[in-house]
Order: structure tokens, then sequence, then C-alpha cells
């Protein structure tokens, strides 16, 4: 029912749009957040588009803050749950049937019920996502976000005109469009213990893990309207956008503020026998988690304006999270002085690692790293 083939549609999805449309989208967001900055298509040294600032900055002041355009928590290392013997309990506060007290005042996210009609309400390739590539939850989010916006898009046109349909997925893919991008199991570096020889097969295994996660996302979300969104190119480039252009977002832990609330920081909001009951039902708890009761959970997000800003071994900007800053918002601030007209570069890896750690870990980025400080480190060695 396509006026543009699926390839064609594909093959559109795939490329840059045209300048024009890429400037007005960055001079949107720009003006939108009021930032003294510019995406500029060419950065030069063959590196593409580069973020610049427009007006003198000092070191220190914020250069723009913005909300990911996707982000998930990733999974934390560790089993806290697990240290925590009472399963019937851990069950019954899973489930909500037992509810610690004061946890209103710190409530988590809604849990997003499965398009697919899964009773959990949890993604329903979420175990399979789990079990491969932390990747896959950002690229599924990326995947539902760009159905919603273009199902959105359509609400007031006639939902099955073939060329309404295409339109409408076009502009949803716009934020994604614009971003640096190639298939994921082509922009992976290849590990260490995959020898040349190995390359083809490992590439390949990529795909098929790929191909597998893809297939779980269709049977829950395929929609024919936009039949080019469930194209595995298209999934591909996708995760390549997020391994690519990710940036880590530090998030505190809400159990961390309720532990403190609850054991320390109650006064004045709690009489002391209601304190001590809660102390006494959160105990067990605190003593399962240990250590780990302030563990931040860490995530990874695809942000709009950061993701233009190139690499330097010797940044001009930097991220950061000041208290009080949004949860998951990136905030980029000057390393030191900028001129109107500087690039605005972050480094991408541990800026303290020596000159070969550093190009290892920027292997996945696919280039090698010619900044000054590089070549100046080379040219002293
Ligand atoms: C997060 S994007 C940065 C924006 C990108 N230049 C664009 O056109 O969207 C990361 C990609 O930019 C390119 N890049 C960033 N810094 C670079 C550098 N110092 N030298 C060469 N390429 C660089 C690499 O291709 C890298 O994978």
């Amino acid at each position: 029912m396509t006026a543009v083939p699926v390839d064609e549609q594909l093959r559109v999805l795939l490329s840059p749009p045209d300048a024009l449309d890429q400037a007005a989208y960055f001079a949107q967001l720009v003006e939108r957040g009021g930032w003294a900055v510019e995406v500029r298509p060419d950065a030069g040294g063959g590196r593409g588009k580069g973020l610049f600032a427009t007006q003198d900055l000092e070191e220190g002041d914020v250069i723009f803050t913005e909300a990911p355009v996707i982000a998930a928590r990733l999974l934390p290392g560790g089993d806290a749950a697990g240290a925590f013997a009472d399963r019937p309990r851990l069950e019954a506060l899973a489930s909500g049937a037992e509810r610690l007290p004061h946890t209103e005042r710190f409530p988590l996210p809604p849990l997003v019920a499965c398009p697919g009609g899964c009773s959990d309400e949890a993604y329903c390739s979420a175990a399979h996502a789990d079990e491969t590539n932390d990747i896959f939850h950002v690229a599924a989010q990326a995947m539902a976000k760009t159905l919603l916006r273009a199902r959105r898009l359509l609400s007031d046109a006639p939902q099955r005109d073939p060329e309404r349909c295409w339109e409408a997925l076009r502009a949803a893919w716009l934020p994604f469009a614009v971003a640096w991008k190639a298939p994921w199991w082509e922009c992976v570096a290849r590990p260490d213990d995959v020898s040349a020889a190995e390359e083809g097969a490992f590439r390949a295994e990529l795909r098929g893990l790929a191909a597998d996660s893809l297939e779980l996302l269709r049977a829950a979300l395929f929609d024919t309207r936009f039949p080019a969104l469930f194209e595995l190119e298209l999934f591909g480039a996708i995760i390549g956008i997020f391994e690519l252009n990710n940036l880590d977002i530090i998030v505190n832990s809400p159990v961390e503020e309720y532990l403190l609330f609850v054991h320390e920081e109650h006064e004045g909001v709690m009489s002391d026998d209601a304190a001590a009951t809660a102390q006494r039902l959160t105990r067990p708890l605190l003593d399962a988690l240990g250590d780990a009761y302030d563990a931040q959970a860490q995530g990874t997000g695809f942000f709009a304006l950061q993701s233009c800003a190139n690499h330097d071994c010797a940044p001009s900007a930097h991220a950061v999270k000041p208290p009080g800053s949004a949860d998951g918002a990136a905030v980029i601030s000057a390393a030191r002085r900028i001129r109107a007209g500087d690039e605005i570069t972050l480094c991408y890896v541990d800026g303290d690692a020596p000159l070969a750690e550093r190009h290892a870990a920027l292997r996945d980025y696919g280039f090698v790293c010619a900044c000054e400080r590089c070549c100046r480190e080379a040219a002293a060695a």
C-alpha cells in the first residue's frame, strides 16, 4: 500500500536530510533554549558537523542544557535484591501488596504497559535485551518513540493515505535522521580477542543479535503504515546511533533519598513513633543493600545538541552534573575560556588515560584522534 517503495524509503531515512532541513532543526533547538551555540554542517578535517560557540564564554559557564531525545537506565552490575533473604516480602514489595511508609514522597517513573499485551507490564523483549546488550533497550525506545510520533502526526490526516504515512514517518524520524550513524554491526570495533580472520563471523553474529531483537519488536509494534521503520538496516542504524553518540547519564538513586529521609532526615515531617516504625520496617532492606544503598543509577542517552560535539583529548567543554540539575539532563559547561567562533568539543573517553589507551577506546567511534594533544604526546614519545 506504499506509494514510495520500502527500499526507497529506507534509502531516504538512512541518508542525512538536506542541509536546509538540518539547519532549521538545529536552529530551532538552539533558539528554544536561548543558547549561544550553532551547529555547523562541516567542522573541518573530515569530522562531519560540529558545535561552535557564538559568544565568548568563561570557564565554568553553562554552555547549554538539554533533555535527552532518548534515555534509558542500564542494568546495575550487582544483585542487591539477591542479598535480601526474605523472598515473600520482596515479592510483596515488588507487586505493591506491601508498601513502605512514606514512599509516596519518592515516586518512581510509571511502568509502561507492553503494547503487545504482556500482562507483566514490561517491554516483552526486555529479557532478550538484558541478556544481550543494554543498547537494545535504548534502540527499542527510539523505535517506539518514532512510531508514536508518526501516529500522532497522522491523527488529523486520512490514516491510510500512503503519501501522508510516509511524510509522517520522515518527520518523526528527523531527530535520528540528523544523527551521525552507521550500522551497529559495522561500527563496533573488533575486540582484541577476535582475530582478523574471525571478524566476518563476529559481525554476522552482531547482525543476528539485532535481527532477533527486531523480530520481538516487530511482533509487538509492527504497523503496516510504516514498514521501513521495521527494516533491519534501519534498526542497525538506530543501535549505531547510540554506539557513536551516547552520553553516560547518572541518576541519583530514589532509594538512597528515601532511606536517608527515613533514617536521618525525618525530623519535623514524621513523629518519633512513626519514624521508629519506618526505620524498623526498612532496616532489613538497608542491611541487605549494604554499601550499595546509595548506588546511583547509570544510564545512557542520546542528546540532539551534545551529539554534535566532536571529540578532543583536551576538550573545550565537559558534561557536568550540578546539584539540582534535572535527572538525565545533559549539562555542558566550558572547561576553559571559549571565544565566539571556537569549536565546542568534548572528550569521549577518559582524558586522564595515556595516549595509547585513549586511542584504543576511541576505536569504537571509528576515528584516530589527531588533536593537538595527541600530536604533541606522539611527538614526545
Ligand atoms: C558524536 S558524533 C560528533 C558529531 C559528528 N561530527 C556529526 O557529524 O554528527 C561522533 C562522530 O564524529 C566524528 N568525530 C568526532 N570527533 C572527531 C575527531 N576528533 N576526529 C575525527 N572524527 C571525529 C567521528 O566520526 C565520530 O564517530
